[in-house]
């Protein structure tokens, strides 16, 4: 069990990049959701003792890890945003050299980086140098890293940027499965990468933790308040300017909009079914003057 207690992390210069957020994660994935400066990459860099934070716990099976940080490392994967490989390394080499830095004895981390690059599709590549793979190829070197010393809490952020389409489904379908007994932690933007794998969400904004549930309790918080309304392109204007929009498309017979308010927007707005997009945006978009928008989703 990780657990998070009041943490908080205020950078030299003054900024607030996490305000004292509580967090419990037993195995299972936990998705990490918000939109860019949310403090989600912060949060993670304290969870990974990689930084140190301002005031507030980390404990890892009850172990204070911002005093011991060795109590959690040795049974932690990471998978930082930037995470960087050596151009002229192979896949393989660069994979021992970790190995090697991890303590791990060259027979077993061979057999270990045999079925990591089996995992993460890689066997084919593992003689190219990685400064000839593409963005995904390398993402996938990360997450086999990230594996090495087969963690019990794995930690990644922002792991499918930069990743194809179909290289995200298979990323989000192996990380649901290491989850099955692992405590996986990780971040993303991007709703549609957690909705489908998460089982537990926290949605994250200006450093503070807004909610977090179920994917079905966050669906219910936005029963009743979705709309779908057909306008002209003026009308849609109208309504942008003071409601919450998740989605618009312009069609032939006009602008059909999705709208989050407490309220219907419109008399001819018809109630719709909440997804998760939906949800986020009601949580962090702030609602356009005048704030009629928001209030029940808060
Ligand atoms: N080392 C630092 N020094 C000062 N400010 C920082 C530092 N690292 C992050 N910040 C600021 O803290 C806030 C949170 O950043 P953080 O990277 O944790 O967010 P994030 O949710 O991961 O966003 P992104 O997806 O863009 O990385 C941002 O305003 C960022 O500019």
């Amino acid at each position: 069990m990780l657990e998070l207690i009041d943490v908080t992390k205020v950078y030299r210069g003054g900024k607030r990049a996490v305000d004292t957020m509580t967090m419990r994660l037993g195995p299972g994935m936990l998705g990490l959701l918000g939109p860019n400066g949310a403090g989600k990459s912060s949060l993670m860099r304290i969870a990974a003792t990689i930084t140190r934070p301002t005031s507030g716990k980390v404990l890892f099976d009850g172990v204070d890890v911002v005093a011991r940080p060795d109590a959690l490392r040795r049974h932690l994967g990471y998978l930082p945003q930037d995470f960087g490989a050596h151009p002229n390394l192979t896949a393989r080499e660069f994979l021992s050299y970790l190995a090697a830095a991890k303590g791990m004895s060259a027979r077993s981390s061979k057999a270990r980086i045999g079925e990591l690059l089996e995992l993460v599709n890689l066997t084919e590549a593992a003689k190219r140098p990685l400064g000839g793979y593409s963005g995904g190829m390398l993402r996938r070197v990360g997450i086999a890293q990230a594996l090495l010393a087969d963690p019990r809490v794995i930690i990644v952020d922002e792991p499918t940027a930069g990743l194809d389409p179909q290289e995200r489904v298979r990323f989000r379908t192996m990380l649901a499965d290491l989850a099955a007994d692992r405590v996986v932690m990780l971040s993303t933007h991007i709703v549609s990468d957690i909705e489908s794998v998460a089982s537990d969400i926290a949605v994250v904004a200006g450093g503070r933790l807004l909610r977090r549930g179920t994917p079905d309790e966050l669906l219910h918080m936005a029963r009743g308040r979705v709309w779908d309304l057909l306008v002209s392109p003026a009308e849609a204007d109208a309504v942008r300017m003071g409601y919450v929009v998740s989605r618009m498309v312009r069609t032939a017979e006009g602008v059909r909009l999705r709208v989050i308010s407490d309220a219907p927007p419109s008399p001819g707005a018809v109630p719709a079914a909440p997804d998760l997009e939906d949800v986020y945006l009601g949580l962090v978009q702030p609602a356009p003057a005048p704030s009629r928008a928001m209030g029940g989703l808060r």
